[in-house]
């Protein structure tokens, strides 16, 4: 069921709201609204509106279907404020609700989704995704080299790189006092985490995580590889307190959980705000993912949707963003703009030899039944 946009009462919404407000200031301060229509931010180039094709213009309400906890108040706001246009936000916790939710039909009135890398070239596969027409886009060619012509979508004909990070383990360091550095600390510390650690809600994430503690590709579609990464995933189950990809914060933070399986986006704010709480990149190697922005095929109100991607697109909103939601930015101009505070941050920006041993989530064809079935299978066991 997908959720509106807003951040419930808890522990960790409390504070967060606290950063969230102080970075609108900054953002608000940075950007220098405009209260005309599509004078959309500082930049110097105007983006192709509407009213310079043949398409009506822009208006009314832009329904947007994302990942929890990606867009926030301030970002919607200043997007109203910019071009008129309204935004309404529903969420996913994963790319396969998202999926399921487009192909039963209950997506039709979404003008944008935000699927990850192997989620795109799927989605692509399967019909579901318009093609760009890169005449209306402003600000692409500002991408860093490594997005301007993904493995998952080349030459981005389909998908606006949006943000990028890593998957890794948050721990409590107070504690766990030797610290995990790579997945089979969950395996070999299952007395101690037992029923206080959590893993993703995400069959490619998880799954993938297993493999490479087994020393296999994230990606793997050999059926044996897969059903040893099952039965080692069985294994850990009765010691798992959840699959569960977002709303851990507080059991985290009150110390019913010690050690979560996180996204680099929910688990950084958690280690600045309370550096007890630790990101770390396992060792043997974890994801690094991309999320992107795209037009489904079915989308209305697609003249607002190139609004939402172009003013995303600014440098100065894409580094706004960054700032106040902590996920990485393939936007090469943005970086430029951050603080060396920011850049410095290893967990956010990791070093190349960190990076190098992460894989790319791919699509995986017909292996996607086996992954299917045995995620079904662990997480009802
Ligand atoms: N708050 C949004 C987190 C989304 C992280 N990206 C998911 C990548 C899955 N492979």
């Amino acid at each position: 069921m997908p959720r509106r946009l807003s951040r419930n009462s808890s522990l960790f919404s409390r504070t967060s709201r606290r950063r969230f407000l102080q970075g609108s200031v900054a953002a608000l301060a940075g950007v220098g609204l405009s209260n005309c229509r599509r004078t959309i931010g500082e930049t110097t180039e105007t983006p192709p509106s509407a009213d310079t094709t043949d398409s009506a213009p822009a208006s009314g309400t832009l329904h947007i279907y994302t990942w929890a906890d990606y867009t926030d108040d301030e970002l919607a706001a200043q997007f109203t404020e910019a071009t008129g246009i309204e935004v309404k936000i529903d969420v996913y916790d994963s790319n396969e609700t998202m999926l399921a939710k487009m192909q039963a039909g209950g997506g039709a009135n979404y003008s944008l989704l935000y699927p990850s890398d192997y989620m795109v070239t799927e989605m692509i596969g399967l019909g579901m995704l318009t093609e760009l027409d890169k005449s209306r886009l402003v600000g692409l060619d500002k991408m860093r080299e490594k997005w301007k012509s993904p493995v998952y979508d080349e030459d981005n004909t389909h998908s606006i790189p949006y943000s990028w990070g890593t998957t890794g383990l948050l721990y409590n360091s107070e504690v766990l006092t030797t610290a995990p550095t790579d997945w089979d600390y969950l395996w070999d510390n299952s007395d101690v985490l037992s029923r206080k650690m959590t893993m993703l809600d995400d069959v490619r994430e998880t799954m993938g995580a297993v493999l490479s503690s087994l020393g296999y590709s994230y990606n793997a579609t050999d059926p044996a590889q897969l059903e040893e990464a099952y039965q080692k995933l069985l294994e850990l189950k009765p010691s798992l307190a959840s699959f569960k990809s977002f709303g851990w914060q507080d059991e985290l933070l009150s110390g019913d959980l010690l050690l979560s399986m996180v996204y680099s986006v929910e688990g950084i704010p958690v280690s600045l705000e309370n550096p007890n709480f630790k990101y770390v990149i396992p060792e043997s190697g974890s994801s690094v993912w991309t999320d992107t922005i795209v037009i489904p095929t079915s989308a209305p109100n697609v003249e607002a949707a190139y609004e939402w991607i172009n003013f995303n697109l600014q440098p100065q909103v894409s580094k706004d963003t960054v700032e106040r939601l902590f996920f990485a930015t393939p936007n090469g101009e943005a970086m430029t703009m951050l603080s060396q505070e920011l850049l410095d941050n290893k967990n956010l920006f990791p070093p190349e030899d960190i990076l190098a041993k992460c894989e790319g989530i791919a699509p995986v064809g017909e292996a996607n039944a086996l992954y299917d079935e045995y995620w079904t299978k662990v997480t009802s066991a």
